[in-house]
């Protein structure tokens, strides 16, 4: 059909929406008959499948590319996120933890992880994150790991070595942020609120930008955003969305030293995902006592031999004795895999200290 005007282009629209509509609800059905197989069938495993959805939205950025597009392969990998947040909404409503209040970056990660058809409920602590979990009052948990200016979440990476959960999940954040305010300028601003990692993230923009004005630290920056809708005279630095929640005006965006400043969220359970295509393990293990020469390079040179990536190693006092040391490690591949599980085996015989934290799918949108 030849599309010359706009009411031709419109009527298309429509026939196609109608079609796409269609097609949502039958892929929903499915999604209820899945359901119903996995009850049949004795399995008692959440109905999120993380490593399922992985593949699902891998193999909507290659279909995307070899459609040719027009749309982004990101763009479309959450679009089909969306559809798949809403048909296992219907198998289960997922209960998400997260850091809050409402407003903060690690509820942003909730919902670009999972989509915006779960249950997320803002916790106020790291710690009562990793507690809802474990004690079952949510599902799931998505904590801060790692920012690209400030460096490791040291409170999750302690919770990390202590919990029975494990890591079932990881999410990409490109962290943006914004003055945000009650005033109309930044004249006679008395005070900003903000989290210490964000101050960090913006301290150049704030010395040449706001010199003199006191910086107050807050436990999140939804709770900036929340105090500055509060105190006409002061402002706040969070995300875009605390500032349309708490109705506040941007004073300046993108004010983060580094444009490309991102934080890593992990995604805890109880879940251990299969392997797929692209996943990485994370551990943790420390020396044997006694503290000989090389021992770090004898615990990791397993990875070496086996050709195993290692992407990130993190030291953290072990808090079991003095000078004593956990190593977080990051390594590409499944603790399935016959390469990393030898590694891993190897490692174990070798630490004084060893857990998997899990292994997982790389993020993928
Ligand atoms: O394949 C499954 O196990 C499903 O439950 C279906 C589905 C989907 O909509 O594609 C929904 C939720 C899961 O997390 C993964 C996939």
């Amino acid at each position: 059909m030849e599309l010359r005007t706009l009411a031709d282009a419109r009527s298309r629209i429509d026939a196609l929406d109608t079609e796409i509509q269609r097609m949502i609800s039958e892929r929903a059905r499915v999604a209820q008959r899945v359901r119903d197989i996995k009850a049949e069938s004795g399995d008692t495993t959440d109905h999120y499948r993380p490593a399922r959805e992985a593949e699902v939205l891998r193999r909507a950025k290659e279909r995307n590319r070899e459609l040719g597009g027009p749309l982004a392969d990101e763009v479309m990998a959450r679009i089909m996120r969306e559809v798949m947040s809403a048909c296992l909404a219907l198998e289960t409503p997922l209960a998400v933890s997260y850091l809050g209040p409402e407003g903060t970056y690690t509820q942003a990660a909730v919902y670009k992880h999972f989509g915006h058809q779960v249950a997320a409920q803002a916790a106020s602590a790291i710690d009562e994150i990793f507690r809802d979990v474990e004690s079952g009052s949510a599902m799931y948990g998505v904590v801060p790991i790692e920012n690209s200016t400030e460096g490791v979440v040291t409170s999750t990476l302690d919770a990390l070595a202590q919990t029975p959960l494990s890591i079932c999940g990881e999410v990409w954040l490109p962290v943006h942020h914004q003055l945000l305010s009650k005033r109309q300028d930044s004249s006679g601003i008395e005070v900003v609120y903000s989290h210490p990692q964000s101050f960090a993230q913006c301290r150049r923009w704030l010395d040449v930008k706001l010199p003199g004005v006191p910086r107050e630290p807050m436990p999140s920056n939804g709770a900036a955003a929340r105090r500055a809708a509060d105190q006409p005279n002061c402002a706040a630095i969070a995300s875009a969305a605390a500032g349309e929640l708490y109705g506040l005006r941007t004073l300046a965006s993108n004010i983060e030293d580094d444009p490309n400043n991102t934080t890593r969220f992990l995604i805890i359970g109880r879940q251990n995902p299969e392997a797929t295509s692209a996943d990485r393990t994370s551990i943790v293990c420390s020396a044997p006592q006694g503290g000989e020469a090389g021992a770090l390079f004898r615990l990791l040179e397993p990875f070496a031999r086996g050709g195993i990536n290692l992407s990130k190693i993190e030291s953290r006092p072990s808090r079991r004795a003095v000078w004593d040391y956990n190593f977080f490690v990051d390594i590409e591949g499944h603790q399935s895999d016959a390469a990393v599980a030898a590694a891993l085996d190897e490692l174990r015989g070798r630490a004084g200290f060893f857990k998997i934290l899990g292994s997982y799918p790389r993020a993928v949108i």
